[in-house]
């Protein structure tokens, strides 16, 4: 049986006031929620979260990690530098890193994998652009995403990790995947998965992302395949974001 799991990706949004509100608005409200619940903050922001959630049954995440562990790489922060802040999950592969920072399959397989060897556990993002989509190639890109990941980490890395499909028209445009659709896509993941090795297909969470709102978090997390969802814009409001995470079905 899968937990359902919920993840807020605040992307470059926040101050360290609004942090400090936003989490302890979500400890307030968060109870005996059924969800495993994270929260991916800034960089910067990591420590001041750290202490926040220390102790309690909110995850903390980066939104990145360097494809080295340590030595001449300006700009990158290594797995081993989250750990030492109370990180156990971070995103990798976001389509805004492939997209506006040029990430290719290899490096975000290397974040991946660096992340694996860290003991964070990676959410992969895979997901397909409109214009893919609309040539028939959603699957295809996504097999080639995930792929890449198998032949750097191998497959038994998924007992480690998280797959997050992000179709990349639905995000932070407020039009979601219908739940047909995301749950065409979450079975041919799993399924693919399942060709390499059954049991961990059928133990990964694979998460939705893509304007996830009050409104369709229970019907898109109710599909069979869909195991929770990664959250953007709504993840920046406490009570947006505590309304999906109690939508979870168990
Ligand atoms: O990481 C989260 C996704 O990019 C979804 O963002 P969104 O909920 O604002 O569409």
């Amino acid at each position: 049986m899968r937990r359902p799991l919920v993840i807020g990706n605040w992307k470059m949004n926040g101050r360290s006031a609004s942090v400090a509100r936003l989490l302890n608005d979500i400890l307030a409200g968060i109870g005996d929620c059924k969800a495993e619940v994270g929260v991916c903050v800034p960089f910067v922001y990591i420590p001041q979260a750290s202490e926040i959630l220390k102790g309690t049954k909110v995850m903390l995440g980066a939104q990145n990690v360097a494809d080295h562990n340590s030595g001449a790489f300006t700009g990158e922060i290594s797995a081993g530098m989250l750990r030492e802040f109370g990180c156990e999950i971070v995103i990798v592969g976001h389509s805004e890193r492939r997209l506006l920072y040029g990430e290719s399959n290899e490096l975000v397989a290397s974040r991946y994998e660096q992340a694996i060897q860290g003991h964070l556990k990676p959410i992969l993002c895979v997901g397909e652009t409109l214009e893919q989509r609309e040539h028939g190639r959603t699957l295809a890109v996504i097999g080639a995403q995930i792929d890449t990941v198998f032949e750097f980490a191998g497959v038994q890395s998924l007992e480690h990790a998280v797959i997050a499909y992000e179709p990349v028209w639905a995000v932070g445009t407020g039009h979601s995947a219908t739940t047909g659709q995301a749950q065409e896509v979450h079975y041919h993941i799993r399924s693919l998965i399942g060709r390499w090795n059954p049991e961990v297909a059928q133990a990964v969470q694979i998460i939705y992302g893509g304007s996830v709102k009050p409104e369709n978090a229970a019907e898109l997390f109710a599909m069979p395949d869909i195991d929770g969802g990664l959250i953007g814009g709504a993840s920046l409001d406490a009570r947006a974001f505590l309304s999906i995470c109690h939508s979870v079905s168990v």
